[in-house]
């Protein structure tokens, strides 16, 4: 982020040309071209109140499919149709006069990282083929690019902070200094496909290795914030990184897999499974080409095999998560979303009131992983079979990479809150990356005015009136009647 050091900029101004009418909304659209598919994002505001915090919310979203690393080399006309799809719902959100203002950004994630780092020209076609759908569009495109892992967190962390009302002190704070940092903020767990990210602000004032550090200034405040990324841990590739692990052990390409139910087959061609950079080439070694893959359902088999992705055996920082990746002690609440919350909310393990204990939720985890896939198929004839088959895996990695990755203990565990949406709006890397591009969250407070316009008016209008009171009554008393003068003498 220390590269994209825009977020609080001192010189920040809205670029948003200025509504005439006050009461007019203004818009942005954020495209999030992830692993698996892509989601397209309307933002709305009301124009006069840009900074403050919590007032953009999300009004559309729509889903771009097919467009994602396996899309993007498969079924390229489907991706653009469905691309065009989702502008066309934006054209009807966004009213029609303000579409030539209204920016439009797409930022691509770790699938595009990767597919980067596998097939350079392959991900520069694709974005130049999606830049020219959004070109064609009437709204004012910005430009796509791959956002970095660092990034993606940094704007993780900025949504759900701004969402919550996190940076914004409430007024009276400004008189009570001392009081001013009791406010903290919220940490943010992102899980997707390909990567996942932890961001948070930290206790201590060190940040051990510069990659994992982040200087903001918003609203008058600084904040010191760890990030890191890892690539490859996101709950697909995860997956892949596990059942490549699971391969070197067998002789056949015949697996008994403990994170998929009794019952379940599933058939993989080994070639699939080694297309992309973060499994190191080991294909080559193996004497067969499919993997058969039988689920048998026990969680804590399948604990142990994910367990073997994290390499813990060094650390070279005073603390580390894993694959010595620095990880300063864990502070304060956080905020679950993504993968986090479509799997927890799956498995019932998201309250709105207070969180589920670490043992209720493992043993939800594993009474759902031991039940026979026939039985969890009947009951959710709803759900994709690729979802639903791999939520015992997913469910699993979660309890895995949160407790053993991160070390959120039984009592960290209750600071974890799983969230989809806060208030309308997704919680996600999109609106923190469209409130740093549009320069809407400023590096100092906006000078506040005391009172609100109406307030203001009233005021003026009470102030009047008592002036011309006192001006009457003093012309009443110095100018007395001169007959009634002359009577009382
Ligand atoms: O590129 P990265 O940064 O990895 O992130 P992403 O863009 O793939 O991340 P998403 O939030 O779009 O999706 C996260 C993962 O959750 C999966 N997913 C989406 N909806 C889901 C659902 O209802 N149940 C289970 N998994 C779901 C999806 O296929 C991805 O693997």
């Amino acid at each position: 982020m220390a590269q994209t050091k825009k977020v609080g900029d001192h010189c920040s101004k809205p670029t948003l040309p200025l509504c005439r009418s006050s009461k007019c909304v203004k818009y942005g659209i954020v495209l999030d071209a992830g692993s698996s598919h892509t989601n397209l994002y309307v933002y709305e505001w009301p124009a006069e109140k840009e900074n403050d915090t919590g007032v953009v919310h999300q009004v559309e979203v729509c889903k771009v499919e097919g467009l994602g690393i396996s899309g993007y080399s498969q079924d390229t006309e489907k991706a653009g149709l469905s691309l065009q799809h989702c502008m066309k719902r934006a054209q009807e959100v966004v009213p029609e006069q303000q579409h030539r203002e209204t920016p439009v950004y797409l930022g691509a994630t770790a699938g595009m990282r990767l597919l980067s780092l596998q097939n350079r020209s392959m991900a520069d076609r694709v974005l130049s083929a999606v830049e020219k759908t959004l070109r064609s569009s009437p709204f004012n495109f910005q430009g796509a690019r791959v956002i970095s892992g660092q990034e993606e967190g940094a704007y993780g962390w900025i949504t759900i902070n701004y969402l919550l009302g996190n940076f914004k002190q409430p007024g009276w704070l400004n008189f009570l200094p001392h009081l001013r940092s009791s406010r903290g903020t919220s940490g943010a767990l992102d899980l997707g496909g390909a990567s996942t990210q932890i961001t948070f602000a930290p206790d201590q004032e060190l940040i051990e290795s510069q990659e994992n550090s982040l200087h903001f200034r918003l609203y008058g405040k600084n904040y010191n914030v760890y990030t890191h990324s890892f690539l490859c841990y996101g709950k697909d590739q995860a997956l892949r990184l596990k059942l490549a692990t699971d391969l070197q052990s067998t002789q056949n390409g015949s697996l008994l897999d403990p994170c998929f139910h009794l019952g379940y087959l599933r058939i993989m061609n080994i070639s699939d499974l080694y297309t992309n950079p973060c499994i190191a080439n080991g294909e080559q070694q193996l004497p067969f080409t499919q993997l058969h893959l039988q689920g048998n359902g026990d969680y804590q088999r399948c604990r142990m095999t994910i367990q073997k992705i994290f390499n813990t055996s060094y650390c070279p920082y005073s603390s580390c998560a894993f694959n010595g990746i620095f990880l300063p002690p864990l502070q304060g609440e956080f905020g679950a979303f993504s993968a986090f919350y479509f799997v927890m909310n799956f498995l019932n393990l998201t309250t709105e009131k207070s969180p589920v204990p670490l043992d209720k939720a493992t043993s939800a985890v594993e009474s759902f992983c031991s039940r026979p896939w026939h039985e969890v198929k009947a009951e959710f004839p709803k759900i994709k079979e690729k979802y639903l088959s791999e939520y015992c895996f997913s469910g699993t990695y979660i309890l895995s990479l949160l407790e053993n990755g991160y070390g959120f203990t039984m009592e960290k565990w209750q600071n974890i809150q799983f969230l989809g949406k806060i208030g309308s709006s997704d919680a996600g890397w999109t609106l923190g990356y469209m409130l740093n591009l549009t320069n809407m969250i400023p590096a100092e407070k906006p000078p506040t005015r005391p009172l609100s316009h109406a307030s203001y008016v009233g005021l003026m209008v009470f102030c009047s009136l008592v002036l011309v009171a006192v001006l009457l009554l003093s012309w009443l008393t110095f100018h007395k009647p001169k007959c009634l003068q002359k009577g009382l003498i």
